[in-house]
C-alpha cells in the first residue's frame, strides 16, 4: 500500500472533494493544516509521495523524510519551492504540471497589464478616499506589447493582445510561429516594446535575465508586467527605474519573498500594482491542476 499525503488548504480543499473520493483510491490522507515548513520530516513521515502547494521544502529537511520517493508540486515553477535537483538525487522524483493554468496567468496578465496603464489601484485607493483626481494613461490599442518568453503563459497572453489589437513582439530561445506575433531579437523587444512582459520559466540560465543593463534598454516610459518569477528582475534596478519614470508602471504578481513583507519598498510606490501571486488561480486551472496532480499520484501508485 502506497500512502499519499496532500498539501492542502481551504481554497483547494472543495475541489479535491469534485475531483475524487476518498476510498476510491489508495490511503490518501488529506491534511487541511497548515504545511509547517519546519516540521516537514515529522507530519511526512511514512508517506511514499506529497502533493505539495506552494510550501518551500528546505533541502535539509526533506533529506530527513526518508519514506518519501515522489513530490508532486501543484504548479510549474518548482525551482522556486524547493531544490529540484538535490531532492531527485536523493531519490524523491519531483514532478510538475505544465500547462495548466496558461489562459488563467495570460489574463491575469493582461489584467495587470490594463490596471498599470490606467493606474487603476492607485485610483480606487483614492475614490475610496474622498479623493477625486482623474488621470490619463495610455490607449494599449496599437501599441507594443513585447514578450520575453513565448512558451504556454507567453503564447496565450500573446493570442489576447493581438486580438485587442496590439502588435505583438516576442523574443524566445527558440523561435517560435503563431499568429498575430513577430520574433524579434531581445535588443529589438526591450527597445520597442510600450508594454513588456516576462513569461520565462526561472532556471540558473534566466536568473537575472533583466538586468540593470537591460532595464536600462527599455523605452522609456514602458509599463510592465511579471507574472513569472521574481529572480528573472533585477529588483533593484527595476525599482530605481520605477522612481525615474524609465518604468512608468509595473503590474507585478510575483515576489522573491511571498507573502510580500509588509513595509517592503515596492508598497511605497505610486506606480506599482500588486497582486498576491494568483494569476493562476481560477477554479478551471485548479480543477485541471487537481485532476493532473491525483493522475500523476494515481499512475506512480500503480507502478
Ligand atoms: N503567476 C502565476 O500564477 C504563475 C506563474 N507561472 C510562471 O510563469 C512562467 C512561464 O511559465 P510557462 O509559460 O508555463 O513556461 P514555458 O516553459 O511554457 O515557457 C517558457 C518559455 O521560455 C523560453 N525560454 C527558456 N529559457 C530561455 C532563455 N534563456 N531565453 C529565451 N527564452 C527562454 C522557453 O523556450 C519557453 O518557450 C514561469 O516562470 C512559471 O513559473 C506559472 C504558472 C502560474
Ligand atoms: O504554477 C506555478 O508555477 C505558479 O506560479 C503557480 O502555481
Amino acid at each position: 500500500m502506497k500512502t499519499i499525503f496532500v498539501d492542502c488548504n481551504d481554497q483547494l480543499r472543495p475541489v479535491y472533494d469534485r475531483v475524487f473520493r476518498p476510498g476510491d483510491d489508495p490511503a490518501i490522507t488529506v491534511n487541511y493544516e497548515p504545511f509547517d515548513r519546519e516540521k516537514l520530516p515529522e507530519i511526512l513521515a511514512g508517506y511514499d509521495i506529497v502533493l505539495n502547494d506552494h510550501t518551500f521544502m528546505p533541502t535539509e529537511q526533506m533529506k530527513l523524510c526518508t519514506s518519501l520517493k515522489h513530490v508532486v508540486f501543484l504548479g510549474t515553477g518548482a525551482a522556486s519551492y524547493m531544490d529540484v535537483a538535490a531532492l531527485e538525487a536523493m531519490g524523491q522524483k519531483v514532478h510538475t504540471i505544465k500547462g495548466y493554468g496558461d489562459t488563467a496567468v495570460a489574463e491575469h496578465t493582461i489584467a495587470l497589464m490594463w490596471a498599470a496603464a490606467r493606474d487603476l489601484a492607485r485610483m480606487d485607493r483614492q475614490v475610496r478616499a474622498g479623493e477625486w483626481i482623474t488621470r490619463e494613461g495610455p490607449q494599449l490599442t496599437g501599441k507594443t506589447l513585447g514578450l520575453i518568453g513565448l512558451g504556454g503563459i507567453g503564447g496565450e497572453v500573446a493570442r489576447i493582445a493581438a486580438g485587442m489589437g496590439m502588435r505583438v513582439l516576442a523574443f524566445n530561445r527558440t523561435p517560435r510561429q503563431q499568429a498575430g506575433v513577430t520574433m524579434a531579437s531581445l535588443d529589438e523587444v526591450l527597445a520597442q516594446a510600450d508594454v513588456l512582459s516576462i513569461n520565462l520559466v526561472l532556471s540558473n540560465e534566466t536568473e537575472n535575465f533583466l538586468n540593470a543593463e537591460r532595464i536600462a534598454k527599455l523605452k522609456p516610459g514602458c509599463i510592465f508586467v511579471n507574472t513569472a518569477r521574481a529572480a528573472l528582475v533585477d529588483e533593484k534596478a527595476m525599482i530605481a527605474a520605477l522612481e525615474s519614470g524609465q518604468i512608468r508602471h509595473a503590474g507585478l504578481d510575483v515576489f522573491h519573498e511571498e507573502p510580500l513583507p509588509k513595509g517592503h519598498p515596492l508598497t511605497k510606490l505610486d506606480n506599482v500594482t500588486l497582486s498576491a501571486h494568483s494569476g493562476y488561480r481560477t477554479p478551471d486551472a485548479s480543477e485541471t491542476l487537481i485532476r493532473r496532480a491525483i493522475d500523476i499520484a494515481r499512475s506512480v501508485i500503480k507502478k
